[in-house]
């Protein structure tokens, strides 16, 4: 695996309605155990906006007929870094940078970890974390959600969905579309998918609350999940 690991990780790993902080540990100890075993690794993580971007982009639509896409953007990208600033604490002194809140502007890191969160409105963490890929040219990203594997169509909403072990970007366009809406729920969003596409860059996508499975990932041996791309 490579010496640089970008995870993508969704808020509804690290902030679900209730905040596991067993977890949050046992993932912590995972990440330090693999970047003690050799002084070259580093890690990026980028997170995702969870339950408090959604309750609070869902108070604000209360409120308004016509919510602003801008605001309830603005609102989800202050949940990520409140999420993100949770992360850095709970790394510790592995994270020696503030948390990214520009991902354009860093292309070096001080500590073993960098944490980074949303920038601005447009589309989700998942094009941060491509953006950061880009800089730090790492091939691959983790995306690590509530989802095992992607599916033929959104589980959640149709039980005839199949789950998919590997497809093209082109593919995952068709099914998950081009356009970007705030708090869109799909394994990746489009805006990001479109950069990762022109990149060239492979994305894997796993159950985040499943360290077995990821160590797995990290280890290069067989996993359950889903590789998009390159092509
Ligand atoms: N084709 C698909 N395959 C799998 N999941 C899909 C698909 N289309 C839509 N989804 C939805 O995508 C969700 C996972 O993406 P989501 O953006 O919620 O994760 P996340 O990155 O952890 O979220 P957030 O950071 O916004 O809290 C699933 O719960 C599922 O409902
Ligand atoms: O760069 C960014 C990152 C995030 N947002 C907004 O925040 C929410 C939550 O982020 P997720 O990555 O989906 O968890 C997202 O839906 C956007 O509305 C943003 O605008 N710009």
């Amino acid at each position: 695996m490579d010496k640089i690991q970008i995870l993508d990780l969704g808020g509804s790993i690290v902030a679900p309605e209730v905040i596991d902080t067993k977890f949050l540990q046992e993932m912590r100890d995972f990440l330090q155990a693999w970047l003690e075993e050799d002084k070259e690794r580093k890690l990026i993580l980028i997170i995702g906006g969870g339950a408090p971007a959604r309750k609070y982009q869902a108070a604000y639509k209360g409120t308004e007929a016509d919510p602003a896409t801008e605001e309830l953007d603005w609102i989800g990208i202050m949940a990520t870094r409140l999420n993100a600033q949770l992360m850095k604490a709970v790394m510790g002194p592995l994270c020696l940078d503030d948390v990214v809140t520009d991902p354009t502007k860093v292309k070096s890191m001080k500590g073993r970890v960098l944490v980074a969160a949303g920038w601005k409105p447009g589309f989700s963490t998942d094009y941060d974390a491509v953006l950061l890929a880009e800089n730090f040219k790492a091939p691959t990203i983790l995306n690590l959600s509530n989802i095992k594997k992607v599916y033929s169509a959104d589980p959640n909403l149709d039980s005839s969905a199949v789950p998919l072990d590997s497809l093209s970007w082109e593919e995952y366009q068709r099914m998950c579309g081009h356009t970007w809406t705030p708090g869109k729920n799909t394994p990746f969003d489009p805006i990001a998918t479109q950069k990762a596409r022109d990149l060239g860059l492979k994305v894997i996508a796993a159950d985040g609350r499943d360290l077995a499975n990821l160590k797995n990932i990290f280890y290069g041996h067989e996993y359950t999940g889903t590789l998009i791309g390159p092509e």
